[in-house]
């Protein structure tokens, strides 16, 4: 399923939070959207999923105006977990709840399984589980949503390092089963070339800067990208070992 931003922009008030967005995302591609806090890419995500409306330009999902009343086919797996579950609920609450019961036991089980988890956590209620499980919890409930297009927006931040380093696998390797079109928003650069094919530079509310090739040194035409590479690639930043444990990834 295509994602297309047509020229969007975005007004609180006076204040333009988004210029003239404009870009694409093919079927099957990951693509990472990167800036430093305030850039704009949180409006971004909330506009593609249909949260907020442009105050001009489109969003397009195979080329038709996406409407979220049509049907939630793009769906948005943010960095507070805690806040996106009822804490009320066990995990199988959390899970059927968001398909409305539409799905069999036998299923929110196998994706329980693809995320890394099993049927005992069925019960638990979210303050039972770590970040990095209810964070999983999440992703097993947009896949069993089955959307077109997944955002995740800041959904790795504020993890230990070792837990992100597990979540980019399994995004990894549900990306290859589920041939799911992905929209990774993140200011770590590590995260991004870790998962995606390319990654969009935002920089005060405009996408500045594309990084299509991965090549070192990565060739950059903005300052923005070039400090958020140098912000990343601080060899005693903690991120640059996700870095090095994900390098193997991009070519299972
Ligand atoms: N509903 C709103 N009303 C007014 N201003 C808003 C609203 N939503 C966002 N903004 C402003 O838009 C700008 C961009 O915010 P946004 O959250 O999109 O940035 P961000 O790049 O996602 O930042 P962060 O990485 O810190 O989450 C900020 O200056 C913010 O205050």
């Amino acid at each position: 399923m295509k994602i297309e931003c047509k020229q969007v922009s975005k007004q609180f008030d006076q204040k333009h939070v988004l210029q003239n967005c404009h870009f694409s995302v093919k079927t099957g591609e990951i693509v990472g959207i990167m800036g430093e806090s305030g850039t704009g890419k949180s409006t971004l995500a909330r506009l593609l999923v249909g949260l907020e409306t442009p105050s001009s330009g489109e969003i397009l999902l195979d080329g038709q105006p996406y409407r979220r009343k049509d049907g939630a086919r793009i769906l948005l797996v943010f960095q507070d977990a805690l806040h996106a579950v009822n804490p009320l609920f066990t995990v199988g609450d959390i899970l059927t709840e968001a398909t409305k019961d539409s799905v069999s036991t036998e299923e929110v089980v196998t994706i329980l399984k693809e995320v890394g988890l099993d049927e005992s956590y069925l019960p638990k209620t979210p303050r039972q589980l770590s970040g990095g499980q209810l964070q999983r919890i999440c992703i097993a409930r947009a896949l069993l949503l089955k959307p077109d297009v997944i955002i995740f927006d800041e959904a790795l931040s504020g993890l230990d390092p070792l837990i992100q380093g597990q979540l980019l696998r399994l995004l990894h390797q549900l990306k290859i089963q589920h041939q799911q079109t992905y929209i990774f928003i993140s200011h770590d650069f590590n995260l991004c070339y870790a998962l995606c094919h390319r990654i969009l530079v935002m920089f005060d509310g405009q996408i500045v800067d594309e990084i299509t090739n991965f090549s070192d040194p990565i060739e950059v035409s903005h300052p923005a990208t070039q400090n958020l590479l140098t912000k990343s690639q601080n060899p005693k930043h903690p991120k640059c070992r996700i870095r090095k444990m994900m390098a193997t990834i991009q070519n299972d």
